[in-house]
């Protein structure tokens, strides 16, 4: 048995709203595999399932060969959970909410202490060990929820939104962290951040409406949009007015904007011609082809910005 998680499917509906369906993954032990999908694709609720936390109408889903729903107690064992929101005890100081995860878990002192000890100095937050969370940074609270959740030793992570809502700064030291875990377990993520999807993953699936689009490594889907015709186009002026005419083009299947600079994907090289016609080079500071990007691909699959 070679796999750490076994969807097979996975279907979960609210009332006559479907937000999984059918839903099929087998994952690798040791993976850092990335959930992709735009808000209320239903990432949240394949979570849930395999953290036992939910379940589902039907289908199976097994953590480490175990039933989620014959054997949520050994699953609950076998995972760790970082969920989107920092649910810290705020009563307890830092050290003390690993502690209590510890005991939770029926963790004895002998162990406990030197297991916390090491992730303290792991998440940098040896200094601080007995202060109170609300006296931490988001990014500081978020990493100790980090630790909280592999105080067992878990042998699945899963990563709820991880860095959402954090500095730059904070988002790399989680991203190391995690890179660190590497090879010692295996690590589920969902994430709006297409970087840190990129910059992590081993494998990402990409879903919507309750369904897997496409399944690969960075590498593969993004081999997928080779034949795309990706621009980066930028304006001296008037860049309101371009933009209203760039999304009314039928050539166009995808437009982005920051500040006076586009990035789009044209239907093939042939829409260039009609489109600068169009448009004219009155206004134009600049415009050169680019790569695709993992954000690109997730556009033209789901025909939806990462968040909306
Ligand atoms: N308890 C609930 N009752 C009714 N509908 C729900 C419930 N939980 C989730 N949904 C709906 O199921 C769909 C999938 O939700 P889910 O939270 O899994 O999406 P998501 O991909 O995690 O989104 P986000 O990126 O916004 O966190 C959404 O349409 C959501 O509104």
């Amino acid at each position: 048995m070679d796999s750490a998680l076994s969807l097979r499917g996975i279907t979960k509906h609210y009332g006559s709203l479907a937000a999984v369906e059918r839903f099929s993954l087998e994952v690798a032990r040791g993976t850092i595999f990335a959930l992709l999908g735009p808000n209320g694709a239903g990432k949240t609720t394949i979570i849930k399932i395999l953290t036992t936390l939910i379940r589902p109408d039907a289908g199976t889903a097994l953590v480490e060969g175990h039933d989620v729903q014959r054997a949520g107690k050994e699953v609950r064992r076998l995972i760790g959970v970082v969920p989107q929101d920092n649910n810290l005890d705020r009563y307890l100081t830092c050290r003390e909410n690993l502690a209590m995860q510890a005991r939770l878990h029926g963790m004895a002192p002998a162990d406990y202490n030197r297991r916390i000890d090491e992730l303290l100095e792991l998440v940098g937050l040896s200094g601080r060990q007995h202060d109170f969370p609300d006296t931490f940074s988001g990014g500081m609270q978020r990493r100790l929820v980090v630790a909280r959740a592999l105080v067992h030793r878990p042998r699945v992570l899963f990563l709820d939104e991880p860095t959402t809502g954090l500095d730059p700064q904070s988002r790399r030291a989680v991203w190391e962290y995690v890179d660190s875990l590497r090879d010692s377990m295996t690590i589920f993520l969902t994430t709006h951040y297409m970087d840190e999807a990129d910059a992590l993953c081993d494998r990402i699936v990409i879903m919507d409406h309750g369904r897997a689009l496409v399944d690969g490594s960075s590498a593969e889907l993004k081999e997928r949009m080779a034949h795309a015709h990706v621009y980066e186009l930028q304006f001296r002026a008037h860049a309101d007015r371009y933009e209203a005419m760039l999304a009314g083009f039928p050539f166009v299947r995808s437009l982005q904007r920051a500040g006076d600079t586009f990035r789009l994907c044209l239907a093939g090289e042939e829409s260039l011609k009609p489109l600068m016609d169009a448009i004219g080079t009155e206004d134009i500071r600049k415009l050169c082809l680019r790569e695709p990007s993992l954000e690109d691909v997730f556009i033209e699959l789901t025909g939806r910005e990462v968040r909306e």
